[in-house]
């Protein structure tokens, strides 16, 4: 392609070193508020690129893994410091790169500072326990060895959080990485592992490789020397890197799709709920794993809540990310868009009635960004497409329910189980919805939105491998546990 000079172009790092693609090929990463402003250019990497990442990797383990917890622990409070030096420049990339307003990155990028003093710590806890043996004269006890070489394949919709919240516990367990960004935040990701190399991380520990899904994706998914796989994307991929991995006999994780319900009872605090289901829904363009899709009402407060709930929506300020007056940013990409829209045609084809929003807005300043207007739909049914598939953009399906077991159980008809919310001040509510809602992140009169690095994270069905993410669950992916017996 043809580079506008004055743009800088990003490299990818393997073994302590950036360098460009083998295959001499680039890409633009561009802007979605506006597709002329070009980020930077990143590198379109072929297989060969992969091989000397792993082969890197690979030589930098046995070192690595050599160290103490609390030695690599150090190297991960330093990177948090660079990242925290750097934090307003790498929010401002992110805003620019996937559209996500400025406040929002700069919560992002304060958690991703947040995760790795978190993983930082996680190299002076424990690892293992003492376990009584039968012989008297015995001493049993587990430990913990890491994975080996890691493989971490990441979307665009959290470009810092979600690789930190992967590579930060792989790194304190004593693991090394290959890194695999989604192509369009391939900007942001190399920020990141200029932080990782400022912070003095020894070379061929962390191995930064730009590039398409189905070539570096693929080729880390079937590398036989990469032992364990950590992917957070579609359900489309993610089914195809568990069956690939199963095959190999790798270690998998996957963190999917969600269908996330949130539920509004008559005793509910209206105010509490419309906004949290506005913040849930809408907050980067519902273009969260977690983010809010359904919204179930029961009759008595169903109007109510509408009203509150559109004119909220109508107050929306869309628009660039980096404008202050902006609540909501673009979609990511065009792909992005025309997904996004070809849902909500599907919505009113099958015969929901549209509310508000449903356009692609292309006002003067908006025409060159991937701009959809926040959508509300009603008289949803649970076999429509639109209450059925994941989205991925700002449109919420309002459903109509009568009472709690009705709203349980359309909640729990839909092949994904992440996040769920509830709204009412019964406490038997609470419950019944604490115990039967199938989801992995259970949410009492807060946003299903919003999760917290110290606590376990991860879907039920569909939504994941079953396996968790973040706070202490990381050590069960990361790790491999060994029981001993010694006798003197
Ligand atoms: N649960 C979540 O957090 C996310 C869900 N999605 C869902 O996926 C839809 C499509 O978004 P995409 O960015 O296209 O998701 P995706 O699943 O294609 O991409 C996620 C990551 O997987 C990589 N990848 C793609 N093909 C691969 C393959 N064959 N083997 C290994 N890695 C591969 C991509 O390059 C990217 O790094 C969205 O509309 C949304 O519904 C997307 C991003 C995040
Ligand atoms: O809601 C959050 O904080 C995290 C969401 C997430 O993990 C995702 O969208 O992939």
């Amino acid at each position: 392609m043809t580079l506008t000079t004055g743009i800088q172009t990003y490299l990818n790092y393997i073994d302590g070193k950036w360098v460009p693609a083998s295959t001499g090929e680039v890409e633009a990463s561009i802007n979605p508020a506006n597709r002329h402003d070009v980020i930077g250019y990143v590198q379109i990497s072929g297989r060969d690129d992969l091989e000397k990442a792993v082969a890197a990797a690979k030589n930098a383990l046995s070192s690595w893994r050599k160290r103490s917890g609390p030695e690599r622990g150090e190297f991960l409070h330093r990177m948090a410091n660079v990242l925290e030096r750097r934090a307003d420049e790498i929010a401002e990339t992110m805003t620019r790169e996937m559209g996500k307003t400025l406040p929002e990155a700069k919560g992002e990028t304060a958690r991703g500072i947040a995760l790795l003093r978190y993983y930082a710590g996680e190299g002076m806890r424990k690892v293992g326990d003492v376990i009584p043996s039968t012989d008297s004269e015995g001493l049993m006890f587990t430990t913990r060895v890491p994975l080996g070489v890691v493989g971490v394949i990441t979307p665009w919709n959290f470009p810092v959080a979600i690789p930190l919240w992967k590579m930060a516990p792989a790194l304190a367990y004593g693991n090394t990485v290959v890194f695999k960004p989604a192509e369009e935040t391939a900007v942001t990701a190399a920020k990141l592992v200029e932080c990782m190399e400022e912070a003095g991380l020894p070379a061929g520990v962390v191995n930064l490789v730009m590039g398409s899904g189905p070539v570096i994706g693929q080729g880390i998914v079937d590398h036989p020397d990469i032992s364990g796989i950590t992917f957070t994307g579609s359900n489309e991929v993610g089914r195809r890197v568990g069956q690939r991995a199963v095959a190999r006999g790798a270690k998998f994780q996957l963190e999917m799709g969600g269908k996330n319900p949130v539920i509004v009872l008559e005793d509910a605090d209206l105010d509490l709920a419309v906004e949290a289901t506005v913040s849930g829904g809408l907050r980067t363009a519902g273009q969260k794993c977690t983010a809010t899709s359904r919204v179930f009402v029961q009759s008595a407060v169903y109007d109510p809540f509408k009203e509150k709930l559109l004119s909220r929506v109508k107050e929306i300020q869309v628009g660039d990310g980096m404008d202050p007056r902006t609540w909501m940013g673009p979609l990511v990409s065009e792909e992005q868009l025309h997904r996004v829209l070809s849902y909500i045609r599907k919505g009113v084809e099958e015969g929901a009635t549209l509310l508000c929003g449903g356009r692609r807005l292309e006002e003067e300043n908006l025409k060159d960004g991937f701009f959809v207007e926040p959508t509300v739909f009603e008289d949803v049914t649970p076999e429509m497409t639109i209450a059925r598939e994941e989205i991925f953009g700002p449109v919420l399906a309002l459903i109509r329910v009568d009472t709690l077991e009705e709203a349980l159980r359309l909640a729990n008809d839909v092949p994904y189980g992440l996040s769920a919310s509830i709204f009412t001040r019964d406490i038997g509510n609470m419950l019944s919805f604490i115990d039967e809602m199938d989801a992995g992140l259970v949410r009492v009169n807060a946003e299903t939105a919003g999760v917290e690095l110290q606590a376990p994270f991860g879907g039920m069905k569909q939504s994941s491998s079953h396996s968790r993410e973040q706070g202490r669950a990381a050590i069960e992916f990361f790790t491999s546990i060994k029981t001993v017996f010694v006798k003197g």
